[in-house]
């Protein structure tokens, strides 16, 4: 797990989240969650149904936020939780095979447990302030560090990451960075991703 992780914005229009992330994908996205914390679940099924054929087309493992349920169902390539969602045991149930990813927010200790507990990736944040989470805590950059020297899967850093600042994170070892909003506002979606991507060149 190396490169651009990109999360989706909540968009109500599935056929314009199909275009974004169409962009995205064609820029070169490592792997893309898709988070809607407005939709309803007629609109989270539908729009799962609607960019997982994009997603398996460009080779992109698609991970659905916080839905244990919708990522069975609809065989996503794996879920995304975070404190106030299923816990990874109860989740791992469902998706034998499949990533799970934990959020640990500024706390290394969650990151060992999660990971002893067999999540596939934790991650850390938020470093920068985030348009998207305004509510996010915060996580110094140097927990990255500490956490690439006790811990063996993959560490994400997430929150308010944009081009210029995601250079920091990953000079201090994050192996991947999670963005939203500076991907999915940009004026280039695809060449922006491009840009994100490059940065792990
Ligand atoms: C890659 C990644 N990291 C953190 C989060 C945040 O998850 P959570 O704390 O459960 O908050 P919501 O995203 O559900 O609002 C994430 N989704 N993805
Ligand atoms: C979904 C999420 N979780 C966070 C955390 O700190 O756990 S920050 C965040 C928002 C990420 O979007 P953007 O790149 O627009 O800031
Ligand atoms: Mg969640």
């Amino acid at each position: 797990m190396r490169g651009l992780y990109a999360i989706t914005p909540d968009i109500e229009d599935t056929g314009q989240l199909y275009e974004m992330v169409q962009q995205a994908l064609s820029g070169g996205v490592s792997w893309l969650q898709y988070r809607n914390k407005k939709a309803d679940e007629q609109l989270l099924r539908a729009q799962i149904l609607k960019i997982h054929p994009l997603c398996k087309q460009f080779h992109v493992p698609l991970i659905i936020n916080d839905y244990v349920d919708l990522a069975s169902q609809l065989a996503a390539d794996g879920l995304h939780v975070g404190a106030t969602d299923v816990p990874l045991v109860i989740a791992r149930r469902s998706l034998d095979q499949k990533i799970i990813g934990v959020s640990c927010y500024n706390q290394l200790e969650c990151a060992i447990t999660a990971e002893q507990a067999g999540a596939d990736y934790v991650a850390f944040g938020a470093f920068y302030p985030s348009i998207t989470k305004t509510d996010a805590q915060r996580a110094p950059i140097h927990l990255l560090e500490a956490a690439k020297k006790v811990l063996h899967v993959p560490v994400v850093a997430i929150g308010g990451i944009n081009l210029d600042n995601a250079t920091s994170l990953i000079a201090h070892g994050c192996d991947a960075i999670a963005v939203s909003q500076a991907l999915f506002s940009a004026q280039d979606i695809q060449a922006t991703a491009q840009r994100f991507s490059a940065l792990f060149h």
